[in-house]
């Protein structure tokens, strides 16, 4: 394992029954990175973190975490890792002050000052118990909880389910000011691309349990690009499918779409040589990416 790599996981595989969760997964988050996991609902995202955190079983393939086995270690993982899990899993019957006076007497590394900061800024109601909260109230909460114990790596399993928009926008400016100040590794599954391209710097997609995608969002501003190309008369552009970089060829009236993953400015020279009537580069977003990797579904 590569010391910068926050999570590696190589072939990592979930079956249940005869249903292939996970397959083959292949993932990199480096260490520092805000990675945005996306895929679509049953894509295999909370299984994938699941397994990180040894809550599921991998059937095969092999998992690490801050480079700790996620099975043969899995304590030490949960030392270091803060978890905001899809579904709240706090203790019903507790106010909020005292889950969080609770927390605060388990964990060594405590972060007083912050935690204190969070909670002015989410509003929450100390005195109320943890039932009485709203899902997004929990949310919140989850989050100062899992951002109090002063973890390495923080992983959230599509954590703004339940907020609003303001309450999303605060809830990620906590987390990158977190990131900000100590660097760490933030983890997120999500379908909402909008989030995730405002959020992440480094996105993966998975597609029916494997990774069909992962780049950082600068790379794909960069380098990602589409070329509308329209000619007077049918040409044909055959050959130009092999030059590198060109990922697809779509035909649209007279002309067509070329879908380029870097070498764009080559890919439009050679176009030119066939004197087209209108050329344009097209930026692509990761609206684009997501419904290329998915197959136009999905409801970000
Ligand atoms: N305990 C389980 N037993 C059987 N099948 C399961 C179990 N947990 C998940 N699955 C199946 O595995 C697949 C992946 O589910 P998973 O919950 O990982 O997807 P997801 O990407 O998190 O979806 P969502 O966005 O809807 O939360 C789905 O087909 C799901 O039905």
């Amino acid at each position: 394992m590569t010391m910068e790599l926050a999570i590696e996981t190589r072939g990592l595989t979930k079956m249940f029954e005869d249903k292939l969760a996970v397959n083959a997964l292949d993932l990199k988050v480096v260490k520092g990175s805000i990675y945005g996991f996306l895929g679509l609902n049953g894509a295999g995202k909370t299984t994938t973190i699941k397994m990180l955190l040894n809550l599921v079983y991998p059937t095969s393939g092999e998992a690490f975490v801050l480079g700790h086995d996620v099975v043969k270690d899995s304590v030490k993982i949960r030392e270091k890792v803060g978890f905001v899990p899809e579904e709240s899993h706090l203790y019903d019957y507790m106010r909020v002050s005292e889950l969080i006076d609770f927390c605060r007497a388990i964990y060594s590394n405590w972060q007083v000052r912050e935690v204190g900061r969070y909670l002015d800024l989410f509003e929450l109601p100390l005195g109320k118990k943890v039932k009485e909260l709203s899902k997004g109230m929990k949310n919140q909460l989850n989050l100062v909880l899992a951002l109090g114990a002063g973890p390495e790596l923080v992983i959230l399993d599509e954590p703004t389910g339940g907020l609003d928009p303001v309450k999303t926008r605060d809830f990620f400016r906590v987390i990158l000011e977190q990131v900000a100040e100590i660097g760490q590794t933030v983890f997120f599954s999500s379908h909402r691309l909008h989030e995730v391209e405002r959020v992440a710097d480094t996105v993966g997609i998975i597609h029916k349990g494997k990774l069909v995608f992962s780049k950082s969002l600068d790379d794909i501003k960069t380098n990602l690009k589409k070329i509308r190309v329209v000619f007077s008369e049918e040409t044909s552009i055959a050959g130009l499918e092999k030059m590198p970089g060109v990922n697809m060829i779509k035909r649209q009236g007279r002309g067509y779409i070329l879908e380029c993953d870097g070498s764009v400015e080559q890919v439009k020279a050679k176009l030119n040589e066939l004197n087209p009537v209108d050329i344009e580069v097209i930026d692509v977003g990761l609206e684009d990416v997501f419904m290329r990797y998915t197959g136009g579904g999905g409801d970000g």
